[in-house]
C-alpha cells in the first residue's frame, strides 16, 4: 500500500531533509524483524475547493474508541484492573522494546527524532505500536505480499487478539502487549489497520474522496488513534476526549493524504492509483497519466489542490495538539510528530 508504513518509496533522511538529520542506521536486524512467520469548516480555516465529503461517515468510527478510552482511564485512575496485567519478564521486554526502537529507527527516521523527545515509557509504547503498523503494513507492501491470503490477515487478527488477551506470539508482540496493558489502549484502531490491509489486497482505485478517505483512515488516522492514550491528554484540559481523538485522527489522515501524494510514482509502478478517479477526470487527467509521469500542467494544478486538502487535515489537528499532556505537546505542535 502507498503508506504511512511504506519503505520502498521513501527518501533517506539525507535525501531529502538536508544534511542536518543525515542519520544512516543501515540496520539489517530490525529489517529482518519484519519477517513476519504466518501461514501463508472550522472558523479560521479556509476549507479547500475539493470535497471534504466522506469525513462524516468515516468519523463514527471514532466515538465508540474515544467513548471507551475515556472509561478505561477512568477504571485505571480509580485503581480497577481493566485488562488483566499480562506476566512478562522485565529482561525480556527490555530486549522487545529495544528490537521496536531499531524498527522505529530504520523505517521512519524523523518520526523516530520526535518520539526522543518523549517520556521514556512514552516513547517505548510508540515504538511498540509503530512496530506493530510496520508488520501489519509489510503484509501486504513487502518481500512476500505477493502470496498474503485473507487467511494470513485473518491469521494476524487472531494475534493482534493474543496481544490484548496478554499472550503474545513473538517478541515484538510482548512490547505492544505490554504498552496496551500500561497505557489501556483499544483494539479497534489496530483491527481497523488491518481492514485497511484487506482493502489494500481487493482494490487499487478510488472512485471518489469518500472511497479514500475510508482509507485513510485504515491505513493512517488509525496510528493517531492509537497514539492519543499513549500521549496523555492534559488534565487541566476542558476540551472533549471526543474532540482530541478528532484531532489526531486528522493528523494520521493528513500524513497518509502527504504519503499518497509523496508515492504516487512507486504505487502506479505496482499498478495502484490512490487518488480519487473523479477529480483526476475534474482535471482531464487519466490512468494513462498517471502511468506516463508526465509533469503536465493539468497535473500540477490537481496536485496543488491535493496538498491544499491534505494541509487542511493538518489545520484540523492543530488545536487538539495543545489538549494534550504538557509533556508530549511540544513534538506534536511543532510538527515533528
Ligand atoms: C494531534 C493530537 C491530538 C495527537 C497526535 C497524536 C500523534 C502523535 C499522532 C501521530 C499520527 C501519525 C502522523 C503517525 C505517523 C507515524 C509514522 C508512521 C511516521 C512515519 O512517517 P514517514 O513520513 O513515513 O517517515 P519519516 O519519519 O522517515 O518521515
Amino acid at each position: 500500500m502507498c503508506s504511512t508504513f511504506s519503505l520502498a518509496a521513501k527518501p533517506s533522511i539525507g535525501e531529502s531533509r538536508g544534511k542536518i538529520w543525515s542519520l544512516q542506521v543501515i540496520n539489517s536486524a530490525a529489517r529482518s524483524e519484519l519477517n513476519i512467520n504466518i501461514p501463508r469548516e472550522k472558523n479560521s480555516i479556509i476549507l479547500p475547493r475539493l470535497s471534504t465529503q466522506g469525513m462524516l461517515q468515516s468519523d463514527v468510527h471514532i466515538c465508540e474508541i474515544a467513548e471507551r478510552q475515556s472509561l478505561a482511564n477512568n477504571l485505571s485512575d480509580k485503581g480497577d484492573a481493566f485488562r488483566s496485567k499480562p506476566q512478562l519478564d522485565a529482561m525480556f521486554l527490555d530486549e522487545a522494546y529495544e528490537r521496536c526502537r531499531k524498527i522505529c529507527a530504520e523505517y521512519a527516521k524523523t518520526y523516530y527524532l520526535g518520539t526522543l523527545l518523549l517520556t521514556k515509557e512514552r516513547q517505548k509504547a510508540i515504538w511498540a505500536v509503530y512496530a506493530w503498523c510496520k508488520r501489519t503494513d509489510e503484509l501486504v507492501d513487502g518481500p512476500n505480499a505477493f502470496c498474503v491470503s485473507p487467511a494470513a490477515l485473518d491469521r494476524w487478527e487472531e494475534r493482534l487478539q493474543d496481544i490484548f488477551n496478554g499472550h503474545p506470539n513473538d517478541i515484538l508482540d510482548a512490547a505492544l502487549t505490554d504498552t496496551v496493558s500500561k497505557f489501556n489502549l483499544h483494539i479497534k484502531p489496530f483491527r481497523d489497520m488491518i481492514k485497511g490491509m484487506r482493502m489494500d489486497t481487493e482494490k487499487c482505485r478510488y472512485a471518489n474522496f469518500q472511497e479514500l478517505y475510508l482509507y485513510c483512515y485504515y491505513a493512517g488516522g488509525t496510528v493517531g488513534l492509537m497514539s492519543v492514550p499513549v500521549m496523555g491528554m492534559d488534565p487541566d484540559s476542558s476540551a472533549s476526549a471526543q474532540s482530541i481523538y478528532n484531532a489526531a485522527l486528522y493528523l494520521g489522515i493528513g500524513n497518509q493524504l502527504t504519503n499518497i501524494l509523496r508515492d504516487v510514482g512507486e504505487d502506479a509502478s505496482r499498478g495502484r492509483i490512490y487518488l480519487p478517479q473523479d477529480e483526476l477526470a475534474k482535471f482531464g487527467l487519466r490512468d494513462e497519466d498517471i502511468f506516463s509521469r508526465k509533469v503536465s500542467d493539468e497535473w500540477r494544478e490537481f496536485m496543488k489542490e491535493q496538498i491544499t486538502r491534505a494541509r487542511y487535515f493538518y489545520k484540523l489537528a492543530e488545536e487538539g495538539a495543545s489538549e494534550l499532556d504538557k509533556a508530549s505537546r511540544w513534538p506534536v505542535t511543532k510538527k515533528i510528530l
